[in-house]
């Protein structure tokens, strides 16, 4: 298969001569009259060209084509910088060759759309994409419409576009209606949006699997439809924490190539029935209350999480309660290991290998009913207690609730704030926002888990919660995102003279 990819010959650009080379994963294009000895040569992965058309073709802003017939045009990814100490934003390359023949453009261009078939197999065809029209700032329409359509139209993907009349509409179109022939589903909102498509389609995969959702005990079944996630939400944590930028056109671009990224999911029980679906925080105390408060004042918009964090932090409240969890091997990873899962992260990989050792393509989730190991219980007064499934970094918080958290390695993080002084609470709440060590206070503790708890009573201000007595047990790699983690080459930590003191220790991730 690759000698029959091979391609090679002279192409223009204009008036200047090039050398294009079509080898294995690779198309690249070098300046060959150059007098200049540094030959500059470009080099795309032929897993991130969007597309090849005849022609002289412009999409943007409007698709016009030129149609010569010795002529061809690439579109491809393109990295530039975002400005922030993380993630890289993703732009459409687009370069225009001309062939001395039009055989030549034929081949080149046969060649090239063999190539992306046969290096990108996860490539969607047809999508199904909810839009949320009151999400964030309201802008979900025009996004989806000016930035993204026009890039899905350029890859050949066909969509059905759903505007959300409703909430709730996503997830029950996902439990109900026949979703036959297509190969993903996209949300344009945020991370509700997103929680509603993980709910229907965790719910929909488990009707036809036979299994009861319910039943902590069940291995449930990964989903086979991957999650793209458009962001336009006022939160978009979890396109933040899988993307490492929160930008539409880098989602879509990373949706069109068929990016994949698998994601543990926790599940949360009461007694005999499922509560919900959480990728990202799950939080008792402060994090449930902020998030309970922001509820009443929805009208400020994405403000109210500041100013109910501020009221709520103001309250002082603790709590008493007992908590259990089931430690993960600690000789995989830790917690406070210093790592950062990026993209191709070998801890989220060796778990990959352990759940579905003899198919990259999810089969079943047996291998990770067995929950060896011992129960441990604690029990005090806690500010907070905290699960997440991944890192949970945002704008706000570039390394995020637990910087060391992996996407998909079948674990979460268990954050325990004992009770403590309300100035040591406002430094552990503010470490989030640097880069020093959140976990570093001596009422601070953290734990990687893969089912917490056992028990769970809390006690709020006196009062017994009964209904926060719950089970949460984390699904490895339960479903997957057209995503693939923050990209190494953008993590560079933007520390300067804080180096000694960075929490990832920079040379690390760099
Ligand atoms: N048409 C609609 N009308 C009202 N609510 C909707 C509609 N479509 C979706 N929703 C709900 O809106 C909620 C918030 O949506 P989304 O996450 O897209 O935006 P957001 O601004 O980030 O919201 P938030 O920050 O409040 O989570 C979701 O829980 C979703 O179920």
């Amino acid at each position: 298969m690759e000698t029959e990819l091979r391609l090679e010959s002279s192409l223009w650009v204009g008036n200047k001569r090039y050398r294009a080379v079509l080898s294995g994963w690779h198309f690249n294009w070098t300046e060959v009259d150059k007098k200049n000895r540094d030959k500059k040569t470009i080099s795309v992965p032929v897993a991130e060209v969007v597309g090849v058309e005849e022609g002289r073709v412009e999409i943007l802003p409007r698709k016009s084509v030129e149609d010569t017939d010795k002529d061809f045009t690439v579109f491809y990814v393109k990295r530039s910088s975002s400005g922030s100490s993380y993630g890289l934003l993703w732009r459409l390359g687009r370069i225009q060759f001309s062939c001395p023949s039009r055989v030549l453009r034929d081949q080149w261009t046969k060649h090239l759309r063999t190539a992306l078939k046969t290096h990108s197999p996860l490539r969607p065809n047809r999508l199904l994409v909810f839009i949320n029209p009151f999400g964030g700032k309201k802008k979900g329409r025009k996004i989806y419409h000016s930035l993204v359509a026009p890039l899905f139209e350029l890859a050949g993907i066909s969509s059905h576009v759903i505007v959300t009349e409703r909430a709730n509409q996503a997830r029950d179109h996902l439990l109900k209606k026949d979703l036959k022939g297509f190969d993903g589903v996209v949300c344009v909102g945020g991370d509700g949006m997103f929680s509603e498509i993980l709910h229907g389609l965790i719910g929909r995969t488990q009707q036809e699997a036979g299994l009861s959702e319910n039943d902590p005990t069940v291995a449930l079944q990964p989903c086979p439809l991957h999650i793209g996630i458009i962001p336009a939400g006022s939160t978009d944590c979890v396109c933040y924490a899988t993307v490492g930028v929160i930008d539409p056109v880098t989602s879509a671009l990373h949706i069109i190539i068929g990016d994949s990224q698998p994601l543990d999911v926790c599940s949360v029980h009461q007694a005999s029935a499922l509560m919900r679906y959480s990728v990202s925080l799950l939080g008792y105390g402060f994090y449930g209350d902020v998030l309970a408060e922001s509820e009443k004042h929805r009208w400020m918009g994405p403000l109210r999480y500041d100013y109910s964090g501020t009221m709520v932090y103001l309250s002082n409240r603790s709590y008493a309660g007992i908590v259990q969890y089931l430690p993960a091997d600690p000789l995989l990873s830790s917690p406070r290991d210093r790592t950062r899962c990026l993209s191709g992260c070998s801890v989220c990989s060796r778990t990959t290998e352990r759940l579905f050792p003899h198919s990259s393509v999810y089969t079943s989730c047996l291998s990770f009913c067995a929950f060896p190991g011992e129960w441990v219980s604690v029990e005090g007064r806690f500010r907070c207690v905290s699960l997440t499934c991944m890192s949970s970094s945002c704008p706000k918080s570039p390394l995020g609730l637990s910087p060391s958290a992996h996407l998909a390695d079948g674990t979460g993080d268990l954050i325990l704030v004992w009770d403590t002084h309300p100035l040591g609470f406002l430094k552990f709440l503010y470490r989030h926002t640097s880069t020093q060590d959140q976990f570093d206070l001596p009422f601070v503790e953290v734990h990687r888990v893969k089912r917490v708890p056992a028990k769970s009573v809390w006690n709020c201000d006196g009062e017994i919660l009964s209904s926060t007595e719950i089970l949460c047990r984390i699904h490895g790699q339960l479903v997957r995102l057209y995503a693939r983690g923050i990209e190494e080459g953008a993590a560079v930590h933007n520390c300067g003279k804080e180096n000694d003191k960075c929490q990832m220790g920079c040379t690390l991730i760099k």
